[in-house]
């Protein structure tokens, strides 16, 4: 869409600055995997050791953030699309702002995640795949959702009855039936550390 009689304007107080005083880099952590991969428990794991470590830090999740500011988008390939952009350009503010922010979304197509990692600077989005296979998704069902969808409940559902494109080269791949949790998000925290981003 075109940007007419917009202008852009610059901020006082630069991302820069921002680094500086927090002590630390700003980027995204993406994670990206099936429902019930273990997303939302990771971003969150990673999140409390990077709090704990005086990081500034923020949890988007992306049952939350269907409930606010994408509560008008479903689950059509459109749809994900559309709460993949979004979600990208908040990331990029919350960079912008000097946090270090997990993203928790299914984000099944490469192509929408290119999409929000071309929207960042090179080094800023961190493509972490959560690995777990769709039998032990299925098996953990949190939320049941994985019971409905076979049941013919839910159309569309993830790895079921719509395609989940596994990433080809993410900077990092966990496999949550391998690794605890613990294990897993020290697996994270000390990849940042040997890029030097903490
Ligand atoms: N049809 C269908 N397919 C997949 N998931 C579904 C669906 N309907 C509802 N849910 C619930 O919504 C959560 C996924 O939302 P996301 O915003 O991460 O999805 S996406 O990235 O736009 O594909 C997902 O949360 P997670 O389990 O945390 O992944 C589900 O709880
Ligand atoms: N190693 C692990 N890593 C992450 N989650 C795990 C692991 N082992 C078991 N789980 C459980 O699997 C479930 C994952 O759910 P959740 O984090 O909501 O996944 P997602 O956000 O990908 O849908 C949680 O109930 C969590 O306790």
């Amino acid at each position: 869409m075109a940007v007419e009689n917009i202008t852009w304007h610059d901020a006082s107080v630069t991302r820069k600055e921002r680094n500086r005083k927090n002590e630390h880099e700003s980027f995204v952590l993406w994670f990206t995997g099936l429902s019930g991969s273990g997303k939302s428990t990771l971003a969150n794991a990673v999140s409390r050791k990077l709090f704990e470590d005086d990081k500034q830090t923020y949890v988007l999740d992306g049952d939350n953030i269907r409930h606010g500011l994408n509560n008008d988008l479903g689950f059509s390939p459109e749809d994900r699309k559309e709460n993949i952009r979004r979600i990208g350009e908040v990331s990029k503010l919350f960079v912008d702002a000097g946090y270090i922010v997990s993203t928790a979304f299914i984000s099944p197509y490469r192509e929408d995640r290119q999409q929000v990692r071309q929207l960042l600077q090179d080094g800023e989005f961190i493509e972490i795949y959560v690995e777990c296979s769709l039998e032990t998704c299925e098996e953990r069902d949190p939320k049941g959702l994985y019971r409905k969808a076979r049941n013919g409940d839910i159309p569309s559902f993830t790895g079921i009855s719509s395609p989940y494109e596994e990433p080809e080269s993410p900077e990092l791949v966990v496999n949550t039936e391998e690794n605890s949790i613990e294990g897993a998000a020290d697996l994270i925290v000390d990849y940042l550390k040997g890029k030097e981003l903490l």
